[in-house]
């Protein structure tokens, strides 16, 4: 299966240009995003009053265009716009709404508010009256619908310019934009339905979709399915979670080298006391090395992380070990799995407004594949690809499922996916085990759902 591709807004109406070059008029594109707004709208409310606050430019025109369409399935229809569209498409979609307009300062609420005030036209955030206009509308009303964004937020970032609604659904054309996924813009879109306007997309930021992970072959042993290393530390839980949440992502061999002799459950993890850890890591079998959860930070923790460093092997470097790390260029395949207070620690000077920025800033400079976790997780590889996860549980803010997931990811380097993938193919499962862990899961639940999910 293809990835489904995220447009910037500059990359939307790169791909509006070419449709419109390629013979489809902007008018039609303009038609069948309203008449898809229309359809979902109805769909998703049923026969309600509505009303529909239209903007100037053409989110606008798509807000006319699904008064049409709506008023023609008989729904009782309002409109309210802020100015007349000057010119174009959406000049040309006014004129065909039959219907009273009015100022929005005269709108009446109605139980479904369609917001086409701004799409990705939007440079800055709106005005006070008018952000607070649009809040006691929508407070007001019983269903809330934004044709391509909320209004307010930022396409590219997900970043909220003035406050923005709640809404329960947003109906977006050709494919999905960064704002959709990216948080905090992504918690107020409701569910998103996506219409099809007959436009090319192609993007190299795409959305993290299942793997396709080929179940074990009859000729399969243990070691062809993986070995990944656990390296323990100070906090032996953690290690022990990673080593858990590799087991279940379906590694074949699951090593856990410790400091100390301890014994635990599962038995099927193997631990080994591993004095001379360079040599323990020499051993070709290891096709993945997890470090970090449970690490510590001490000077016996950085030796480790050095050794890690050292062996070459394919590395997941997670928790402490990112403390220790530093700012330097990792040369064998590594994946680094920062939340937000560590990526800042580990790049400080990264600052770019968006967070697939901020990690394909981190990914070219470490030389790394970016795993920068959150409720918006991004994947992001030293090449500028990149991968948005959807929506997480929220559930998942809790201690040791960041210790799964770097054990998860193992696994997927182990059984042989190049890091952008594994990563991805990590990022999916973690999200897909707590989808069906439920609520207030313990970490240790979550990797067992992981089997669940392959
Ligand atoms: N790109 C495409 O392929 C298509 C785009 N369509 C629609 O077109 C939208 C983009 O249209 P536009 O580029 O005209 O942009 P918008 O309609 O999002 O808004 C642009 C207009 O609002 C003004 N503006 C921006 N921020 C403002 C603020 N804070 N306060 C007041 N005015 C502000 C701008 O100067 C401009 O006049 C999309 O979101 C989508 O809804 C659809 O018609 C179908 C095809
Ligand atoms: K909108």
């Amino acid at each position: 299966m293809t990835a489904r591709p995220i447009l910037t807004a500059a990359e939307m109406r790169a791909a509006e240009e070419r449709a419109i070059a390629g013979g489809t008029p902007v008018e039609l594109l303009m038609e069948r995003a309203g008449f898809g707004v229309a359809e979902a709208a109805w769909r998703f409310a049923g026969p309600l009053k509505t009303l529909v606050l239209c903007g100037p430019g053409n989110n606008g025109g798509d807000g006319y265009v699904a008064a049409r369409y709506l008023a023609q399935r008989g729904m009782d229809v309002r409109v309210a716009a802020l100015g007349e569209p000057k010119a174009g498409a959406a000049a040309a979609a006014r004129a065909a709404w039959a219907g009273p307009v009015v100022s929005i300062d005269e709108a009446r609420p109605a139980p479904i508010l369609v917001d086409a005030l701004f799409g990705t036209g939007l440079s800055r955030g709106l005005n006070n009256a008018l952000a607070a206009r649009l809040a006691s509308l929508a407070e007001a009303a019983r269903i809330r619908v934004a044709v391509d964004l909320p209004s307010g937020v930022e396409t590219d970032t997900g970043a909220l310019l003035t406050g923005v609604p709640r809404f329960d659904l947003t109906v977006t054309f050709a494919t999905l934009k960064p704002a959709h996924l990216l948080q905090p813009s992504a918690a107020l879109c409701g569910r998103i339905v996506t219409v099809d306007i007959g436009i090319e997309a192609q993007a190299p930021l795409t959305v993290i979709g299942r793997p396709a992970l080929r179940p074990p072959s009859p000729q399969d042993h243990k070691y062809t399915r993986g070995l990944v290393a656990v390296i323990g530390g100070a906090m032996p839980g953690a290690s022990e979670l990673a080593a858990l949440g590799a087991a279940h992502a379906g590694a074949g061999y699951v090593l856990l080298l410790e400091a100390e002799p301890r014994f635990g459950q599962p038995h099927a993890i193997v631990r080994r006391v591993a004095a001379d850890l360079a040599k323990a890591l020499a051993d070709q079998r290891i096709g993945a090395l997890v470090v970090g959860p449970g690490l510590g930070r001490d000077a016996d923790a950085g030796k480790a992380l050095q050794a890690a460093i050292e062996s070459g092997r394919a590395l997941v470097i997670d928790g402490d070990a990112l403390h220790l790390l530093g700012p330097r260029r990792l040369t064998a395949p590594a994946i680094l799995t920062p939340h937000e207070g560590e990526f800042r620690a580990l790049f400080p000077d990264v600052k770019h407004a968006s967070k697939v920025e901020r990690a394909r800033a981190a990914a070219a400079r470490s030389g790394a594949v970016i795993v920068y976790k959150g409720a918006d997780t991004v994947v992001a590889a030293p090449d500028r690809r990149a991968a948005l996860a959807g929506e997480a549980s929220v559930w998942l803010s809790t201690a040791g499922t960041g210790d799964v997931l770097a054990g998860a990811i193992g696994a997927m380097l182990a059984r042989g996916l190049a890091p952008f993938e594994a990563a991805q193919a990590g990022v999916w499962l973690h999200g897909e085990a707590a989808r069906r862990a439920g609520k207030a899961f313990l970490a240790d639940d979550l990797a067992r759902h992981l089997s669940d999910c392959l």
